[in-house]
C-alpha cells in the first residue's frame, strides 16, 4: 500500500481530484471506458463535488457505489442522492452509466444484497474503488467485529447493525473491494490518525478492515497531515 500525505484536507481533496481526472482520462484512452465505485462520507462527497468542474469524458464513465445506506431512494442519507447533488446532476453522465446499489423499497435486505452482487458481476472489472475510512478503521460498511468483513464468494453484503447510522446498509465485501484493479482510501482528520496507524500496522481484518484493502494493480492511502500524524516516516 502506497501512502501519500497532503498538507491539509483541502489539498487532499483537490489533489485526489486531479489524480482521479488523470486516471479517468488514461482509462478512457486505453480501454474506451472507466468503471469506478465511489463512496459516501464527508470526504468522499467533497471529492465528488471537486470533480464537477473538471474536464472528464463522462459519456465513458460508469459509476457505482462501494457501499450504500439501505434507505428509501429519496432519503438524504443515500450516498447516491448525495453524489447526484454533489456531482452527477451537474455533469453529462448518461443515466444508464449511474448504477446505484438498491434502495429500500420494501425488498428484504438479503434480497437487495443479492441484487447488488448481480450488479457487480454485470459491471465486470471495477477500475477503481474509492473508500473513506472511519475512526474505527471501517471501510465501506465493513465494520470491525461485524460479519461480512470476509464473506467469501459474495460481492455485496447486507449490514443490519452498522454502528455508523443508518444501521441498514449494503457494502462491497473485502473480496469485492480487492477484486478492483485499484483501491484508493481517502482519509482526513486527526480523529482518523489512530485508525490509520492501526490499518498500517498489519492488524487483523476483524480489527481494522481498512488494512485489508488491496487492489489488484494498486492500493493508495491518500491522507491529510492530521490523519498521517501517527505514522512513522518509514511507515508511509
Ligand atoms: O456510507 C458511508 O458512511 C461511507 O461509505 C463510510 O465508509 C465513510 O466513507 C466513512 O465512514 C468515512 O466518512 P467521513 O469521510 O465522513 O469520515
Amino acid at each position: 500500500m502506497t501512502v501519500i500525505v497532503h498538507a491539509d484536507r483541502a489539498a487532499l481533496v483537490a489533489q485526489t481530484a486531479d489524480r482521479l481526472v488523470a486516471l479517468l482520462a488514461e482509462l478512457v484512452a486505453a480501454q474506451g471506458r472507466a468503471t469506478i465505485a465511489v463512496t459516501g462520507g464527508s470526504v468522499g462527497i467533497e471529492l465528488l463535488a471537486e470533480l464537477a468542474d473538471r474536464e472528464v469524458d463522462w459519456q465513458r464513465v460508469v459509476v457505482t457505489w462501494s457501499d450504500e445506506r439501505y434507505v428509501a431512494a429519496e432519503s438524504p442519507d443515500r450516498n447516491a442522492r448525495q453524489a447526484r447533488e454533489a456531482l452527477l446532476d451537474a455533469v453529462p453522465i448518461p443515466a444508464a452509466n449511474v448504477r446505484e446499489l438498491p434502495a429500500d423499497d420494501g425488498t428484504p435486505l438479503a434480497e437487495a444484497a443479492t441484487a447488488g452482487t448481480a450488479l457487480l458481476r454485470e459491471l465486470g472489472t471495477i477500475d477503481l474503488t474509492l473508500l473513506g475510512m472511519g475512526p474505527d478503521a471501517h471501510i465501506a460498511s465493513l465494520f470491525p467485529g461485524l460479519p461480512g468483513v470476509h464473506e467469501p464468494g459474495v460481492a455485496v453484503i447486507g449490514v443490519t447493525d452498522s454502528p455508523k447510522p443508518p444501521p441498514a446498509r449494503l457494502s462491497f465485501t473485502v473480496d469485492a473491494i480487492n477484486a478492483s484493479d485499484r483501491v484508493w482510501l481517502i482519509v482526513a482528520g486527526a480523529d482518523k490518525a489512530e485508525a490509520v496507524r492501526l490499518a498500517r500496522s498489519g492488524a487483523a481484518a476483524e480489527t481494522a478492515p481498512a488494512g485489508t484493502a488491496a487492489g489488484r494493480l494498486e492500493t493508495i492511502m491518500l491522507l491529510d497531515a492530521e490523519a498521517a500524524a501517527l505514522l512513522e516516516e518509514d511507515g508511509r
